[in-house]
């Protein structure tokens, strides 16, 4: 098969699809790699690290869509590539449709073969190509949300883990999936107090198991919610219904319920967010601040950290990569029922019945 690596253009990621090693064996399996030129240069792999793996280094990002069979990419394509996407060709990157109608209906109208990271799914019911950006972005949560903590970057100027004489501040985790455990184990690590919700009590009692007493878990509703984000000085959006739109557990009249200078980090952003009133931000311009309350809202926050999250990244989807150009998607599909699931766009038709939901399409969407 011949496959493409664009350059992501999507403000700020510096993150790429494949490294030199995934080159590498994908031309041992007689595959034949294009990579656009630079396309690694933010993740610290270059043109001629690809070209000793066995690639070929093309100058444009329309002569790696337009010679490829397979794309293999990070982020969703953005509108200047929507034309790009031949019919027919295999995209597989990270896609969140579910919060973008324009997406779905350029990627339905290209007729390519959406396979999306982000619902690759394996026996256990856990998501094996989200979880290291989820790892990423969960400890990134606390990071960022410290800084915006800051008086000077608008919050409420508290030190997260307080001094001797002066309590700590409090870290509201919303969610306790992949994002929300490694949003508290940060904080906790900085000496904050967190509390944790979810509805999946399994995943609870597995936090109050490994976690230390000052992580402290609470099952979530709105009521519990109401009452936390009074006192909680950072909050972290974690929560995930597979492939659908994330649901509003902070609505826009809860705002005013805050102090002034509370943070959010809605990492569920990519899903629409669980904060009603989340829009999507860049690494460029990240926050944005609604009745005093901070948001932070990047879409891509481990594309800040791109030598870290290539990596990550590129260790889980090889596997799947390999399996596709050996096998070609359909019997690769067929074969791997985690990557079947990753199907969500079929030649112009969605197969993934969350995003139906998520638009309120009932029959198929005619573009
Ligand atoms: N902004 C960014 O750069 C990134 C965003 N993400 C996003 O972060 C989100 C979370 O991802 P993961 O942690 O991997 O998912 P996960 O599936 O591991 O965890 C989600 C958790 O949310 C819980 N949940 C569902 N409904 C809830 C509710 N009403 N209240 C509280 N908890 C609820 C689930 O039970 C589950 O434990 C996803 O939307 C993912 O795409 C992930 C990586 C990077
Ligand atoms: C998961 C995701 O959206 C990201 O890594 O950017
Ligand atoms: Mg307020």
């Amino acid at each position: 098969m011949i496959v493409g690596v664009p350059k992501e253009i999507k403000n700020n990621e510096s993150r790429v699809g494949m490294t030199p090693a995934g080159v590498f064996e994908l031309v041992k399996n007689n595959h034949t790699v294009y990579v656009q030129s630079g396309a690694g240069d933010g993740s610290g792999f270059f043109n001629k690290d690809y070209q000793q793996a066995g690639a070929t280094i093309l100058d444009t990002i329309g002569q790696v869509y337009a010679m490829s069979e397979m794309i293999v990419k990070v982020k969703e394509p953005i509108a200047e590539e929507y034309d790009l996407v031949q019919e027919g060709q295999i995209i597989f990157t990270y896609f969140h449709f579910a919060s973008s109608e324009p997406l779905t209906k350029a990627m339905i109208k290209q007729k390519g073969i959406c396979i999306a990271y982000e619902t690759v799914e394996d026996e256990e019911g856990t998501l094996p190509l989200l979880t290291p950006m989820s790892e990423v972005a969960g400890r990134m949560a606390i990071q960022q949300g410290a800084k915006y903590l800051e008086k000077p970057a608008k919050g409420r100027g508290l030190l997260l883990g307080g001094v001797p004489g002066v309590a700590p501040g409090k870290v509201l985790v919303l969610g306790a999936g992949v994002v929300g455990i490694q949003a508290a184990k940060m904080a906790a690590g900085l000496g904050a107090h967190v509390t944790i919700m979810d509805v999946n009590m399994k995943r609870l009692r597995y936090v109050n198991d490994v976690m230390p007493p000052h992580v402290v878990t609470d099952f979530s509703n709105e009521y519990s919610i109401r009452k936390h984000i009074k006192t909680h000085d950072l909050i972290v959006g974690g929560v995930l219904l597979k492939g659908a739109k994330a649901p509003n557990l902070i609505t826009r009249d809860m705002l005013k319920e805050m102090r002034p200078g509370t943070v959010i980090v809605d990492v569920a952003v990519d899903q629409g967010g669980c904060v009603e009133t989340t829009k999507a931000t860049t690494h460029e311009d990240p926050i944005y601040i609604i009745d005093d309350v901070v948001h932070y809202c990047v879409a891509n926050m481990p594309g800040a950290v791109p030598y870290t999250s290539t990596v990550a990244l590129t260790n889980v989807t090889l596997p799947y990569v390999l399996k596709l150009a050996n096998l070609g998607w359909q019997s690769a599909c067929e074969k791997d029922k985690s990557l079947q699931k990753g199907l969500n766009i079929i030649e112009g038709k969605v197969v993934y019945k969350e995003i139906n939901e998520a638009f309120n399409w009932d029959t198929p969407v005619l573009v």
